[in-house]
């Protein structure tokens, strides 16, 4: 035997009808023995309900309502029944509208509405649509007959909530089906005292007469069809990575629907799970999907987790005071008063130092309880025992439930740490014995953030999702969107890691996409969907959308963004930069960010600040973490002024040698800050920096290669004007280090607290005379590397290697946060 349960939105309209058929055909053509349960048609409940007020309250006008309810049914009798078999369905369903009319009259007489009538008007949505679909049935020639559970489900006489009497209902119903092959349907919901008064069945009802079948019919299964695909790792509308999940157990079910998965009401399920009977949860308008099975032990899973819910708004009430330790009874009298006040609480948590116990409930009831804690505890309250109940708002609470949680370490150490690394703050946790369900109380505005770095981080299958904020599409900017577009199936693959681009902006525009810009096409989409841009409006964006796992990308070379860097930072956003601005202003600036970031459990990473994507940062931090001390740098730090230097010839003009470095994407978007050494002093300075030395910029001491006219230059163009007229001063400069068999390079050094940089003629002896294009070259000598320097070298400036360089960073964010 299997039991099969239609809901509301199944038997709701004449195309779902029809769904609904064919499922029950397709039963008797497998030959499988059934029994059917149904719902009300869709919204049928609640409009019998309304009527039944207004009946009460002496509004005439119910009686239309009663007409409306009518043609609904009638109108699925004209659809579905050959015309001829019509008028007898129609005099059927009449007498049963007839019925209700009579009672409503009654009611509307009386003026009184109690709960046993208002258990009678709601019987007739199951009894009218159990009806047709009976005819219904019968008309495609399937031998069904009309079961009213009013006959077979037997109660007490809790009216809108009745208590089965198992004992009773379970004899009737077995002695019911023994008597009979044709097809059972049968009204949900709906049941009657010992007096065959009518009653109902409460919450899920129609879910809880499948599972009382099931149950003394031992069936094989319980289908329960509904109109979505099973029950979900979490709600879709919060995550949109949710997927299904195929068997669940009674357990984690009953956890995550408390949790508001209002999928089905797993305690109406209790009859079946005392009997093990599975219950799957299918899709009417998608019946070939294999839904959900809920059973008393689920089978081995991919994941530790089951899902992940939320209860989207709730208050904390927090009772606290020194008088609270050590004194018994205080949590008797506490969730004594509350349960005599039918307060429902949702989360108890108390230390093991018993100074506070806070415990959360609906929100709607919080200064009720107050008021009620309060005047209970006036006298502890007064002596100073109990602080004042304190109330706090706009909190969520997100479960986490699993079978695969019991005796399994780590899983906490991970919830926390994802939500740590997003910035979510804890406000409240709680977690029982049975160790399937933690729950944390946090912030609401952080709950889509807490939700999807959560699920995100347990369903490992997944890709990890990095979400990116890009400021500067410039010649970096591009350059890494375009490898993050190639690149992105293999760190998909390889990384599970999804990079989303989810914000872009330039001066001129900005644009945002919380789904991820498609990089394929995201300088048309800036172009024609970007707004007007200004920094502060862009980063009140960022924090706004507030999204787990994000990335701030400064591709930019402006001198103000640095000030947005703390506040990210703080606000839980990691910071990638190939710009040098933050990391060579005032030391304490520099510090500053270093310690936010740590703080914060957030990455700040600049590679690029140094010889491009060469592992030069890197190695310094890796050095001194170890504990080696760092004795002298020397160093070629401008891709820009090796190329220069390795090209210009006597007799060609300096000016294209430099024009042709920045077209070939060397220089800095101003190549002043290149030929000034303004570009190198920053760069020793960040390393020395990075070396343990508290270096200011004025530390630096520049040896300056240009002619003062140059310096002066007040535009690039003019810049490029003077460096022509000035070619006889560049010629010389060579042919003086040629003749004495020298190469001219642009050393950068740091010994004794000292950096120094200027220009500097090299014998071919020097390891830095072979340096070609636009190389650099970095020789650490520490106490570790003293007899022979660490070195490092290659193309140090270039669109590819800077962004490549970039890239890294955001990669390792991506490991760092997995
Ligand atoms: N080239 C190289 O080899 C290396 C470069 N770097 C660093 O990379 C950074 C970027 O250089 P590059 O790509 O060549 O520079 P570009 O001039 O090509 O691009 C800069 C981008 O930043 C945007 N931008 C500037 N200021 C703002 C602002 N206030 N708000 C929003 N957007 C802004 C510009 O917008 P718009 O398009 O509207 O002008 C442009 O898109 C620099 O800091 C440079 O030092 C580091 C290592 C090596
Ligand atoms: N302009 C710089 C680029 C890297 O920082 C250089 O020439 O090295
Ligand atoms: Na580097």
């Amino acid at each position: 035997m299997q039991v099969l349960k239609f809901g509301g939105t199944s038997v709701g309209s004449v195309e779902s009808i029809k769904q609904v058929i064919q499922i029950i055909e397709n039963h008797r053509q497998k030959g499988d023995q059934i029994a059917v349960v149904f719902s009300a048609m869709g919204g049928i409940t609640n409009q019998l309900i309304e009527i039944g007020r207004m009946a009460t309250s002496g509004e005439t006008d119910y009686m239309e309502l009663v007409r409306r309810i009518e043609d609904r049914h009638f109108n699925v009798v004209k659809a579905l029944i050959p015309v001829k078999e019509q008028s007898k369905v129609f005099a059927n369903v009449r007498g049963i509208i007839n019925e209700l009319e009579d009672l409503l009259r009654g009611v509307s007489l009386i003026r009184e509405l109690t709960l046993r009538t208002h258990d009678l008007i709601t019987s007739f949505g199951e009894r009218l649509s159990t009806t047709i679909l009976t005819e219904c049935v019968k008309s495609r020639g399937i031998p069904a007959q009309f079961c009213d559970a009013r006959k077979i489900i037997k109660t007490d006489t809790q009216f809108g909530q009745a208590e089965v009497n198992y004992t009773l209902t379970n004899q009737l119903i077995q002695d019911y089906f023994a008597k009979t092959t044709d097809l059972q349907m049968v009204t949900g919901f709906i049941g009657s005292t010992e007096k065959n008064e009518t009653t109902t069945l409460g919450r899920g009802g129609s879910d809880y007469t499948a599972s009382i079948l099931g149950a003394a019919l031992n069936a094989e299964i319980i289908d329960i069809w509904t109109d979505v695909d099973g029950m979900m790792t979490a709600d879709p509308r919060k995550v949109p990575n949710a997927f299904n999940i195929p068997t669940i157990t009674y357990a984690e079910a009953m956890e995550l629907s408390h949790f508001g998965a209002k999928v089905i009401y797993p305690p109406s399920l209790q009859p079946a799970f005392a009997r093990n009977i599975p219950v799957r949860v299918l899709n009417t308008f998608n019946p070939t999907h294999e839904g959900t099975v809920v059973s008393r032990t689920a089978e081995r899973r991919q994941y530790t987790i089951t899902g992940i819910s939320s209860i989207d708004d709730i208050a904390l009430v927090n009772v606290q005071g020194s008088g609270m330790i050590g004194v018994a009874g205080v949590s008797a009298k506490l969730f004594g008063v509350l349960a005599a006040h039918k307060i429902s609480v949702i989360l108890i948590s108390q230390a093991s130092s018993e100074h506070s116990i806070c415990f959360a409930i609906d929100p709607r009831g919080a200064e009720n309880v107050k008021t009620i804690l309060d005047a209970e505890f006036a006298i502890e309250i007064s002596h100073g025992h109990i602080d004042n109940i304190a109330i706090e708002r706009d909190l969520s609470v997100i479960a986490t439930v699993g079978e695969g949680m019991k005796k399994s370490s780590g899983i906490a150490g991970k919830l926390f740490s994802v939500l740590g690394k997003n910035g979510v703050n804890i406000v409240a946790v709680a977690q029982g014995s049975s160790e399937i369900n933690i729950s944390v109380v946090i912030n609401k505005n952080n709950l889509s953030k807490a939700l999807n770095s959560l699920h995100n981080i347990f369903f490992q299958s997944e890709a990890r999702v990095l979400n990116l904020y890009l400021v500067g599409t410039g010649l970096i900017g591009k350059t890494l969107l375009k490898q993050i577009f190639d690149q992105s199936e293999y760190l998909r693959l390889e990384k599970l890691l999804k990079v989303c681009v989810v914000g872009m902006t330039n001066t001129k525009k900005m644009l945002l996409d919380s789904k991820g810009v498609s990089l394929d096409d995201w300088r048309e989409r800036l172009l024609t969907e970007g707004v007007t841009t200004s920094l502060p409006a862009f980063v009140e964006k960022i924090k706004d959308y507030n999204l787990p796992n994000s990335v701030f990308i400064d591709c930019t070379s402006d001198k103000d963004i640095v000030q947005f860097y703390e506040s990210l930072l703080d606000a839980n956003i990691s910071v990638v930069t190939p710009n040098k601005v933050a990391n060579s202003g005032p030391y304490a600036e520099y510090r500053r960010l270093q310690r936010t970031a740590l703080n914060r459990g957030v990455k700040f990473l600049y590679e690029t600040n140094v010889g491009a994507g060469l592992p030069i940062i890197n190695t310094v931090q890796g050095l001194m973490t170890s504990g080696d001390r760092f004795l002298k740098i020397e160093a070629i730090l401008s891709g820009t002024l090796s190329f220069i230097f390795n090209t210009f010839r006597p007799g060609t003009s300096f000016a294209d040698v430099v024009r042709e470095a920045k077209e070939k994407g060397y220089t800095e978007p101003d190549p002043r800050d290149d030929l000034s050494g303004q570009d190198v002093a920053r760069k020793i300075l960040i390393l020395a920096r990075e070396a343990g030395f508290p270096l200011e910029p004025e530390d630096v001491t520049i040896n300056n290669l240009l002619p003062q006219s140059c310096l002066d230059a007040p535009t690039i163009p003019a810049f490029f004007e003077e460096l022509e007229n000035n070619n006889a001063y560049f010629e010389n400069l060579l042919s003086t280090a040629e003749a004495n068999g020298e190469k001219l390079r642009f050393v950068a050094s740091f010994e004794n607290n000292k950096a120094t940089i200027g220009l500097r003629p090299v014998s071919a002896e020097h390891p830095f005379y072979q340096l070609t294009g636009a190389d650099n070259i970095v020789s650490f000598t520490t106490e570790r590397y003293k007899d022979r320097p660490l070195v490092i070298k290659g193309p140090g400036a270039g669109a590819e290697v800077t962004a490549s360089g970039v890239f890294a960073d955001v990669v390792s964010i991506g490991s760092y946060l997995a």
